[in-house]
């Protein structure tokens, strides 16, 4: 079964915790991003890979090449995944991050899976064009980041569902398209603008969709989980 990655979004450990008391034995692949790392720290990742869960760890830096160089080498070192930087950090960036994931990779473990952030699912064209002042289309401005990304040899991006159709097109078999943006039909789509269903992400051809609110505010979580795990493996 390929298992939906949880966004972990919860202010501390105790609210991680108590959302996974829902779930008993059962190995997750999570997201820990800036909400709960930046209070945790690493040992957050620690304590979730001890546990026995996947972990991709988002914080999508964004800075001068030699600085995410430098911060990738650390993250290296906490045995996750996947993480990712923003592609609009550029291609010597980019370049630098890959540089940095692979030195402090340690031998015999295995390269955590670096993927870059195109547009974000909160973006419409309209704020995109007005806010970033790129005159082109928003399917276009994502294919342009995709094909950037791939030519700084990283794995994948993360683009909306919406878009993983024109990108397959432009790049290599292997590379990846993770998608959040998933809102079952009927949920909440809070500050989401380009949304998919499970189902839809599944047929379009999605690698890996992220989950966050559905199933982190639902009132059974581990029901919402399993509903999202079936469609996202194709039956719905
Ligand atoms: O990099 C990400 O994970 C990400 C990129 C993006 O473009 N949009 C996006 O929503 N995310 C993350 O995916 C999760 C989506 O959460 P929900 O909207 O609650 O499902 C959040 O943790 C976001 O930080």
């Amino acid at each position: 079964m390929n298992r939906p990655i949880i966004a972990l979004d919860f202010p501390d450990r105790q609210g991680v915790a108590d959302f996974l008391n829902h779930f008993s034995d059962e190995k997750l692949y999570v997201k820990v991003g800036m909400e709960l790392f930046y209070q945790e720290g690493p040992e957050i990742v620690t304590w979730l890979k001890a546990l026995g869960h996947d972990i991709f760890l988002d914080l999508k830096l964004h800075d001068i090449p030699n600085t995410v160089e430098s911060a990738m080498r650390g993250i290296a070192k906490l045995g996750v995944a996947m993480t990712n930087v923003h592609a609009a950090g550029g291609q010597l960036m980019m370049e630098g991050a890959m540089r940095g994931l692979v030195a402090g990779t340690a031998e015999g473990q295995r390269r955590p899976q670096l993927i870059a952030v195109t547009q974000l699912t909160s973006t419409s064209e309209a704020a995109m064009q007005h806010d970033q002042l790129i005159a082109v289309g928003l399917a276009e401005s994502v294919s342009h980041y995709a094909q950037l990304t791939q030519a700084s040899g990283l794995d994948g991006v993360v683009c909306s569902a919406l878009e993983v159709s024109d990108i397959k097109k432009v790049t290599a078999n292997a590379f990846v398209c993770l998608t959040p943006g998933i809102r079952p039909s009927g949920s909440q789509v809070g500050d989401q603008k380009r949304v998919v269903t499970p189902a839809d992400a599944y047929q379009i051809g999605s690698d890996y969709i992220v989950v966050g609110r559905p199933i982190t505010q639902s009132e059974t979580p581990a029901t919402a989980y399993k509903k999202i795990l079936t469609e996202w493996n194709g039956d719905y």
